[in-house]
């Protein structure tokens, strides 16, 4: 159930060079193939360390990472929700993936055209925004209409529907993004089937140029006043130089080509890890000799949910869970040993599995 970030910004902000280094992103964690699904889609596995501390334990025959995916899409323009620069499509895109990558360009070169002129990541962001909001904004006064009709033959539903639709209205004519506006939880649910571009979570890259890896500029500064009160992460990298580290298949090599920049940790793999975390995912382990394995599960879900993502028969004959804890296995090496000192945990059907458990399923069927 890989879920997907769609990449998305001004054409020529470095989008696909992004992109391109994701995908050939070597599995790091683990010898899992990357592999390209269609040519803008990218399965990306998530850098996660304790895997291979899982592994340096159990010493297993094989070591399988979890995966997101990430989408390359084409660059937006001014006039998108109108359909310019193949704006309609590019849009339709967007309405697929679950969260969004909101690229900005904040590197200085001249030698780079920037389509409105000049860096401006403030200008650009809201040239982005405003287009995803126009065409939220359509497919609310959408339903608007067809709710109408109802609500005018005196359905008590529809005119509390109609009343939250005219919230999302207002809002997204005022200029805010669909996720900012203030609803109760359960009014969510008159705009789910709209899917809107502007309510699916987003993070932004603040695209710099390699002088400012580390300290970052103005434009950066500029955009994190921007996005002060949207409470959305900010990561800061270097596109071109990211595709570079990307190559290196030797992991000392590459640990060296960050330590020249004073990086302990690519862009990429923070970006990443980022990303699961903005689709509110959290991993699980299963740890036998054959393998060693994380899984990805929705913060929040209980065991027999969690189960059923290894094996549908697993969460239908699910019985218990004995859970243990990462720290506790590194303490006592051997889940023989865990058992021993009683760190094994039972778990029942109401058991919310947290993340960096190691799960192990009984069940019958
Ligand atoms: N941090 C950076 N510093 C300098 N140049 C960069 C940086 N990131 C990307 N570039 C350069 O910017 C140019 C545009 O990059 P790229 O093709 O990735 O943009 P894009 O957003 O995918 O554009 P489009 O929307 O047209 O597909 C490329 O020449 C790339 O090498
Ligand atoms: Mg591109």
């Amino acid at each position: 159930m890989a879920l997907q970030c769609g990449i998305v910004g001004l054409p020529n902000v470095g989008k696909s060079t992004l992109f391109n280094a994701l995908s050939s992103a070597k599995a790091e964690a683990a010898n899992f193939p990357f592999c390209t699904i269609e040519p803008n889609v990218g399965v990306v596995t998530v850098p996660d360390q304790r895997l291979q501390i899982l592994e340096d334990l159990v010493k297993p025959n094989k070591l399988v990472p979890t995966v997101i995916e990430f989408v390359d899409i084409a660059g937006l323009v001014k006039g998108a929700s109108k359909g310019e620069g193949l704006g309609n499509k590019f849009l339709a895109n967007i309405r697929e993936v679950d969260a969004i990558i909101h690229v900005i360009r904040c590197f200085q070169d001249d030698n780079i055209v920037h389509v409105a002129g000049g860096v401006d990541p403030v200008f650009d962001k809201e040239v982005i925004d405003t287009e995803l909001q126009l065409k939220d904004l359509e497919s609310v006064e959408k339903k608007i209409i067809r709710i109408e009709k109802i609500a005018k033959s005196g359905d008590a539903k529809a005119k509390k529907e109609l009343e939250i639709l005219q919230l999302f209205k207002q809002g997204l004519e005022s200029g805010k993004n669909a996720r900012a506006i203030e609803v109760e939880k359960e009014d969510l649910e008159v705009v789910r089937d709209l899917h809107l571009l502007t309510i699916k979570p987003v993070l932004y890259v603040a695209n710099v140029e390699e002088g400012s890896i580390l300290t970052g500029n103005k434009f950066v500064e500029q955009l994190r006043e921007k996005v002060k009160e949207e409470n959305a992460e900010v990561i800061v990298l270097c596109a071109a130089i990211e595709s570079q580290i990307a190559e290196f298949e030797d992991q000392e090599e590459k640990a060296m080509f960050l330590s020249e920049y004073g990086l302990d940790e690519s862009g990429l793999n923070k970006l990443i890890q980022a990303a699961y975390k903005l689709l509110n995912l959290i991993t699980y382990f299963t740890a036998g000799v054959q393998e060693v394995r994380a899984w990805t599960i929705k913060k929040g879900w209980k065991a027999p949910q969690a189960a059923g993502v290894i094996h549908s028969d697993f969460e239908r004959g699910f019985i218990k869970a004995e859970v243990i804890k990462l720290n506790d296995y590194q303490t006592f090496k051997t889940e023989s040993a865990c058992r021993e000192n009683g760190k094994i945990s039972i778990e029942g059907k109401e058991y919310v599995v947290q993340d960096g458990d190691i799960m192990h399923f009984r069940f019958n069927v």
